[in-house]
């Protein structure tokens, strides 16, 4: 299978630090590519067929920064026939009306230009109000929430990048 983009955006290191897991727990360098979207043109999510897409919410509901940057730049690009996967970092207590809606705001541009969006994520366990990141009831997408709930990551990413696993067949 060729290789795995996985591209994220990181303002305080902590949506970094999850996609290295993230990485790593799918097989490392050999399986995926890593790469901070603040350091590449968007144009380079083309050649993967295969995406995996990190953002953290900031300021309120929207996305980090370098994310905001390119966003425009995405509808140059064809996402019929890649797979794509969300992840996202957020604090479900100080931003509980916006816990995760940079993910929410990526998958829906994405989609709409024809990305099919795999690892949907269930709610239980968040204690949130809103998120602009929720389809049908679940998250679409792992939602890490790293400043109150950092013990729980590792096994988030555990049981995730499984079902990813699973679902792409790795
Ligand atoms: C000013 C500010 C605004 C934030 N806004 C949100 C928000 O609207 N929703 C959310 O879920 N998290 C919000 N957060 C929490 C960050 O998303 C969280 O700390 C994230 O892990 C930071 O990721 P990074 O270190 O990769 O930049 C905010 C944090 C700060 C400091």
């Amino acid at each position: 299978m060729a290789k795995i983009g996985l591209i994220y955006g990181s303002t305080t290191g902590k949506t970094m630090d999850v996609a290295e897991q993230i990485q790593a727990a799918l097989g490392g360098d050999a399986v995926v590519d890593l790469k901070d979207i603040a350091e590449i043109e968007p144009s380079a999510l083309a050649e993967y067929e295969y995406l995996i897409i990190g953002c953290p919410t900031w300021n309120i509901g929207e996305l980090q920064d370098d994310w905001a940057g390119v966003i425009d730049e995405l509808d140059d690009i064809d996402f019929s026939g890649k797979t794509v996967a969300y992840f996202g970092t957020g604090d479900q207590v100080g931003y509980a009306d916006n816990f995760q809606d940079a993910m929410g705001i990526l998958e829906e541009k994405i989609s709409k230009l024809g990305g099919k969006t795999v690892g949907y994520w269930p709610t239980d366990g968040y204690e949130h109000n809103e998120s602009l990141a929720i389809r049908d009831g679940k998250f679409c997408g792992l939602a890490i929430d790293e400043d109150n709930e950092s013990d729980q990551t590792e096994q988030r990413i555990q049981a995730w990048t499984a079902q990813i696993k699973q679902e792409i067949g790795l």
